[in-house]
């Protein structure tokens, strides 16, 4: 195969002495003039698969006519900031070995938050990139402006092409593809890309080649997991998973770990209390666990997500975990993670791959392992097993009595030195059950066959939040009430102000209860005396006044859809959509969504 001895060069000084199977069969095709559709499994080089062949015909350019100002000759686009942040970053590391007497070849980054879009646009016209690396929304606010002439884009790489292409960013993806001449190179990669089906054709391609890795070289063992890549499942009662995910961390020998949660509230309400719990086994045991623990999801800003990930890629602990959702599954190559867990599967499942891809990679030995929910989620290990991905079972390991009581022990204190913990834990609560609702395989992940008693347990709640999945509860606890552990009128906020709006609002509730309780005795002596055509008359008011509750209820929830929308952002920002609509009702109402007027 013929690459461009400096390209060849840079490789093996950066230890890429021979290239990978998925990387043989791309790179001629897309070097020379043919479009491709490449799928291959996680960590199997599908990086360098592009951006040697992008190397290839921006130095060919170069060769030939060059680049005017305004041009670029190459896009990348990736599904998030951090992706894109990372592919760019293997161009640059190659790039920084280019000889000196070649033009030289620059990429630019294009993701929002991290600068303005002016910025973006006044480094394009100093700096004079040739390749573009970006998120779809800057991307196409970036190719939008008239500053940029877009007649000039040979190749156009859509990584991770299936999620480009899914609802959540085809429109975006389509029109950037409109913005580019129809004479150029495609190139669409992903461990999943059959899930993207027909609509790959709606990028413009004529005629790609299909380029399938799989792990095996045997044809008959065809897997859509890496080799190396031991992926196992353990079920077990949601209350029990987080005792058993410290028992992991704790306990277990790896070196670097992701632990996928099913949303950003949850990510930051376990961060903390994990953070707490790992403290706090310390201090019992005598000894510094030597855990660095990190949390990265969608909703914070884009800088710090890129920090977060930096750090946590070079944290040299002797363990380091990441708390993150969805937004860290796809493509992110961590070299050193050799653990995934997974505390729920994905509503995805061609996410499971993704998240569990993180480790195992290039060869390496990764262990990946998903928690079910027993009961019907048992049934997920027969549904992956026809998408080619076998799951062992693996014991849940055994929680000493000792060490349960010191968790809830420990926990419950934490939890109770500020009641906006408590909040916190209803709305990740509220946010898991949505998410719930939203999972593809919904005959395996069913709504009303969740243990939401135990669930509420797990979140630390000692109270069922007020919401309609209530319904499938069997044996509704009175009041709701799992156990009477918090005296809910006693319950502080750290936050002064905060706490004395809640004193202030539970001496009106107590009043007014006192009031109702005071006239219901009135009224109840009155009854006594009315006559019966006085108590329809009554009856009647109050299906009137349920009937305009319902109504207002009804537009109320409309409004709050209609502000909801467009909240959504990079992956898993749309995942907690729902929480935007809760938070929005519970500003309306003044009331913590979930809880009883206490
Ligand atoms: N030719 C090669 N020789 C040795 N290592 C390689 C080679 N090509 C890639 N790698 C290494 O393999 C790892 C995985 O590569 P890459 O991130 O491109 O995988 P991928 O197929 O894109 O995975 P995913 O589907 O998860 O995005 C990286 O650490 C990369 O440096």
């Amino acid at each position: 195969m013929s690459i461009q001895p400096w390209i060849k060069d840079a490789l093996t000084s950066l230890g890429f002495s021979q290239l990978t199977p998925v990387q043989t069969s791309t790179i001629p095709l897309l070097s020379q003039n043919k479009d491709v559709v490449v799928q291959a499994v996680t960590g199997s080089g599908k990086t360098l698969a592009f951006v040697i062949p992008v190397l290839e015909k921006i130095s060919k350019i170069y060769r030939e006519d060059g680049l005017s100002r305004s041009h670029f000759g190459a896009l990348v686009l990736s599904p998030t900031r951090e992706l894109a942040s990372q592919t760019a970053k293997v161009f640059d590391s190659i790039l920084e070995l280019q000889p000196e007497n070649c033009p030289h070849i620059k990429t630019q980054l294009l993701v929002g938050s991290v600068q303005s879009l002016q910025e973006d646009l006044q480094r394009f016209l100093t700096d004079k990139p040739q390749i573009l690396v970006g998120t779809p929304g800057r991307v196409y606010e970036f190719l939008s402006s008239s500053s940029v002439n877009t007649s000039s884009c040979e190749i156009l790489i859509l990584d991770e092409a299936d999620k480009l292409l899914d609802v959540s960013f085809l429109a975006t993806t389509e029109a950037i593809v409109r913005f580019l001449p129809r004479q150029r190179r495609t190139g669409l990669f992903s461990a999943t890309i059959s899930d993207a089906g027909d609509d790959i054709f709606k990028t413009g391609m004529t005629n790609p080649v299909k380029i399938t890795v799989k792990s095996s070289s045997l044809p008959e063992e065809d897997s859509s997991v890496p080799t190396n890549l031991g992926l196992f499942y353990m079920v077990l009662k949601p209350e029990m998973k987080l005792k058993v995910l410290l028992e992991l961390l704790t306990k277990y020998r790896y070196h670097k770990t992701i632990v996928y949660f099913p949303t950003c509230t949850g990510v930051t309400y376990f961060y903390s209390m994990f953070e707490n719990l790992i403290r706090e086994i310390g201090k019992k045991e005598g000894i510094d666990i030597p855990i660095s623990l990190f949390s990265l999801h969608g909703k914070l800003e884009a800088k710090p997500r890129l920090r977060t990930l930096t750090k946590f890629a070079e944290s040299t602990t002797e363990k380091s975990v990441l708390f993150t959702t969805d937004v860290a599954a796809r493509g992110l190559d961590i070299p050193d993670v050799d653990l995934v867990i997974q505390v729920d599967p994905p509503t995805d499942p061609a996410m499971f791959l993704h998240r569990s891809g993180r480790t195992g990679r290039a060869n390496k030995v990764g262990k990946a392992i998903a928690m079910l929910n027993e009961g019907r989620e048992e049934d997920y290990v027969g549904f992956m097993a026809v998408k080619e991905v076998t799951l062992e079972q693996m014991e849940v390991p055994s929680i000493s009595t000792d060490f349960s009581e010191w968790y809830d022990k420990t926990f419950r204190k934490w939890q109770l030195m500020d009641r906006v913990r408590y909040d916190h834990a209803v709305r990740s609560y509220v946010g898991y059950v949505r998410y719930y609702s939203k999972h593809v395989a919904s005959s395996i992940f069913r709504i009303r066959g969740l243990d939401y008693v135990s669930l509420a347990k797990m979140y630390g709640l000692t109270r069922l939040p007020k919401m309609p999945e209530n319904k499938y509860v069997e044996n509704f606890p009175e009041g709701g009430f799992i156990d009477h552990s918090i005296d809910f009128d006693r319950y502080k906020y750290a936050d002064k102000v905060k706490e004395a709006t809640r004193v202030q609002e539970l001496r009106t509730q107590m009043r007014k209860r006192e009031r109702k309780e005071k006239s219901l005795k009135k009224k109840g002596q009155e009854k006594k005396n009315s006559s019966w055509s006085d108590k329809t008359g009554k009856k009647e008011t109050k299906a009137e006044r349920r009937e305009k509750m319902k109504r207002r209820r009804e537009a109320v929830e409309a409004k709050i859809k209609e502000d909801g929308e467009g909240e959504a952002e990079d992956g898993d920002g749309e995942e907690d959509w729902k929480e935007v609509v809760l938070e929005s009702k519970r500003k309306k109402r003044g009331v913590i969504e979930g809880e009883y007027d206490l």
